[in-house]
């Protein structure tokens, strides 16, 4: 033991450092001078990250060390620190680097060439014991699990931490898995689905840092709770080109939280909207029910029907998405329109002789047309630039419109724009079919360019008003030689934002990994968003069919994924619980088995010795009961809480709770849960599965027959705690 602190200790002072280091060169990049902005930019922001890199290991910086059968040792840890004095010879290993690897997949059977295992347990940064696993030796169980029993035992506090101290073998081989397309990892509740998903992309990052820090990840979870909870697990291993977002926020801009009714969430869904929106599209596309007059100086032509639908068929010929083909609409409207006015004026007294004469006649009537006011707003109703929202809003409002393009009455709504979830792939989906709205584009340079050019002007004016402390002939070239303009084109440099904040804002970004949790929740469309945002298709899929709460959902995985990798995608499961203790399992599982009986529940780690009880309440009780609950739980350590249908004051929805675990959770009304709409079982399924320690149960009407196996509270039993 006292080597072994002697050698931490060693750890911790190379570590110290090393940040002090980090930090110098942090300071000097700021006070840097003689170089461009953008140079000093880039220079401090490594440093920051350099420095942050070497924060996150104030605990737990070193957890393991390996002996191997040649006799070399080595230590694992959050980070790589090296031997300056001595060659660079490795002090502590990375977790992620593949000599560490031995160190989560070894065990008593196949000992990888390793004699020993020992783990460290650490209170800030003085080991205070470890446990060693002598491998080779075949034994009963497969690993001493004191370290991860520990971790799975501990209270929950403020979100997820990470697990690279005990990660387990069949969790490793996922994190480390070399396949660089699809991958989609399954298993049942508290598998560690979203930790290995999670420790996946540091992986990846380590590995793979160039490619990944210059595309960044993105990690998709359920809600803004969940990320939440999950957001401290990748800074906590250093990592920080990640950007986090729910299938709401996947559209720049828009941060949409509402929900459809389930029947329209289907029909927005599934891939056969494809076909709604792009009827949708071709139904703005108009010809004129009458003939438009054009009047032009010398003469008055009409834009029939006939020429718009000549155009319309070119535009659309052109395959050129909606707002990009209005181009090509206006130019033939233009073409057909010249020729009919220029034979009108030239008419009786031009004969086919005179070539150059109706040559200029056409050049005349094309600038007349070119500047041609009425003409430009009659095109403009004929064949709008749309944006994406003033497409959708309109065709929800519109009976007539959602006829026309062959929409399912059940998709109208009166506030069009009230956007859902389920909008939120039909917005992007239309983004590629209407193309870019060029003027937007332009109005937005237009303003940026003004916005620099006055924020120039404001530095002129600075200048100035010290003038009286300059050379009069120095300000005087100053003024002369930096135009605003000129000053704003100086000032229009690279993007300086970080990786995670431009990406998050750019909508043709494409990542170099994209996570995907609670996957089995996404609709086809929504998938079709996401392959748009990573087209080399680097993917790690996590979630549970059995969890699916939306009736929009994956039913399957093949056929979700059959249109973007036919069936190159790899699949692996994870079958331990290491949240829900075996007594929580067994009836979550009981309730499985009625509703997905061809699934297996995953195995609990451990039993916590308290069997999870229920309680029947009257009417006027339940609030009295539930507060009882929840002072009880003020006085322990960790978290709680009521889950319950959404009109139970106090209770949060079974779907806010989903992918988060607590220590103690309350479901109120189990039978409502279950009854409360198409995938009520895969809900309830959901909240038994949060409590990583203790589940109640409290119940007006009788209890589902599934979850018969609780205790009554009330009733003390030999061996057991008693609840309320
Ligand atoms: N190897 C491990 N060591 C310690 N704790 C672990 C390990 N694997 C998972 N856990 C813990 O188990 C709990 C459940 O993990 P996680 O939330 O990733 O499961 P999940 O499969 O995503 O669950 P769900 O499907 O219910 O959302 C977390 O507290 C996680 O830290």
């Amino acid at each position: 033991m006292r080597a072994e602190r002697a050698y931490i200790t060693g750890l911790y002072a190379r570590l110290d450092g090393e940040r002090e280091q980090a930090r110098a060169r942090y300071r000097s990049a700021l006070g840097e001078t003689g170089i461009a902005l953008v140079e000093r930019d880039a220079d401090v922001r490594i440093r920051a990250r350099e420095a942050v890199r070497l924060n996150v290991a104030d605990n737990g910086l070193c957890f393991g060390r390996l002996d191997a059968l040649s006799g070399e040792i080595s230590y694992i840890g959050r980070l790589g620190l090296f031997d300056g004095e001595n060659d660079y010879e490795p002090l502590l290993l990375d977790w992620r680097a593949p000599a560490a690897r031995p160190f989560y997949v070894a065990t008593a059977a196949t000992p990888e060439n390793m004699r020993r295992r020992r783990q460290f347990h650490a209170l800030g940064r003085t080991v205070v014991d470890f446990t060693d696993e002598v491998l080779g030796r075949p034994q009963a169980g497969e690993r001493g699990d004191a370290a991860l029993l520990a971790a799975v035992n501990a209270p929950r506090g403020e979100g997820m931490r990470d697990i690279v101290a005990t990660i387990q073998a069949e969790q490793d081989e996922i994190i480390r898995l070399g396949h660089a397309g699809v991958l989609v990892v399954e298993g049942g509740p508290g598998t560690g689905k979203t930790a290995v998903a999670l420790h996946r992309v540091a992986y990846l990052l380590y590995t793979q840092r160039e490619r990944m820090s210059r595309s960044g990840v993105l990690v998709v979870g359920p809600s803004p709770l969940f990320l939440d909870h999950i957001g401290r697990v990748l800074p906590a291993l250093g990592e920080s080109d990640v950007v986090f977002m729910t299938p709401g926020d996947l559209v720049p801009g828009l941060c949409v939280r509402g929900e459809d009714e389930p029947d329209v969430a289907r029909l927005k869904g599934s891939l056969k909207i494809l076909d709604v929106l792009k009827a949708a599209v071709a139904d703005r596309q108009q010809v004129p029910a009458e003939p438009v007059p054009v009047e032009l100086t010398d003469v008055t032509v009409e834009l029939d029907a006939g020429i718009a639908d000549e155009a319309r068929l070119e535009a659309r010929r052109s395959g050129l998405p909606h707002n990009e083909a209005r181009a090509v609409f206006r130019e033939h409207v233009v073409a057909i329109v010249a020729e009919r006015a220029v034979a009108k004026i030239g008419e009786g007294w031009l004969t086919e002789e005179d070539g150059g004469a109706w040559a200029e006649l056409r050049a005349d009537v094309l600038e007349e047309l070119a500047e041609h006011e009425e003409l430009d707003a009659t095109l403009s109703a004929l064949w709008p630039d749309l944006t994406p929202e003033t497409l959708l809003a309109p065709l929800y409002m519109s009976p007539r419109r959602l006829r026309a393009a062959g929409g399912d009455p059940a998709l109208f709504r009166a506030d069009g724009g009230a956007w859902t979830v389920s909008d939120v792939p039909l917005l992007d989906e239309l983004a590629d079919l209407l193309g870019r709205d060029e003027s937007a584009a332009r109005a937005a340079a237009r303003r940026h360019w003004e916005e620099e050019a006055e924020y120039s002007a404001g530095v002129l004016d600075l200048v100035k008003l010290d003038r009286e402390e300059m050379d009069e002939d120095v300000m005087l070239a100053a003024e002369h030689l930096l135009y605003a303009e000129d000053l704003a084109e100086r000032f229009v440099e690279r993007d300086t934002r970080d990786l995670a904040e431009r990406a998050a804002a750019d909508r043709d970004w494409t990542y170099g990994h994209v996570v995907v949790d609670e996957a089995q929740e996404l609709s086809e469309m929504d998938w079709r968003v996401l392959m748009r945002r990573c087209p080399s298709r680097s993917f790690t899929i996590v979630g549970d069919l059995a969890q699916r709460r939306s009736v929009a959902g994956a039913t399957a995985w093949g056929p979700v994924l059959a249109p973007y990798v036919a069936d190159r995608w790899a699949y692996r499961r994870l079958t331990v619980n290491y949240r829900t203790p075996a007594e929580i399992m067994a009836v979550a599982g009981a309730l499985l088995a009625e509703f997905a009986p061809d699934v297996r529940p995953p195995e609990s780690v451990r039993a916590c010795g308290t069997r999870p009880w229920s309680k029947r309440v009257a009417d006027g009780e339940l609030r009295t009961a539930i507060d009882e609950f929840e002072r009880a739980e003020a006085e322990r350590e960790g978290t709680s809480v009521v889950i319950g249908p959404a009109d139970v004051p106090g209770a949060v929805p079974p779907s806010a709770a989903k992918g988060l675990e607590f220590d103690a959770v309350l479901v109120v009304e189990p039978a409502r849960i279950l009854a409360g709409g198409a995938r009520g079982a895969a809900e309830l399924y959901v909240a038994l599965t949060r409590a990583t320690q203790r589940l109640g149960v409290l119940h007006r009407d009788p209890l589902p027959a599934a979850l018969s196996g609780l205790a009554e509270a009330g009733v003390v039993r030999a061996g057991h705690r008693r609840f309320l």
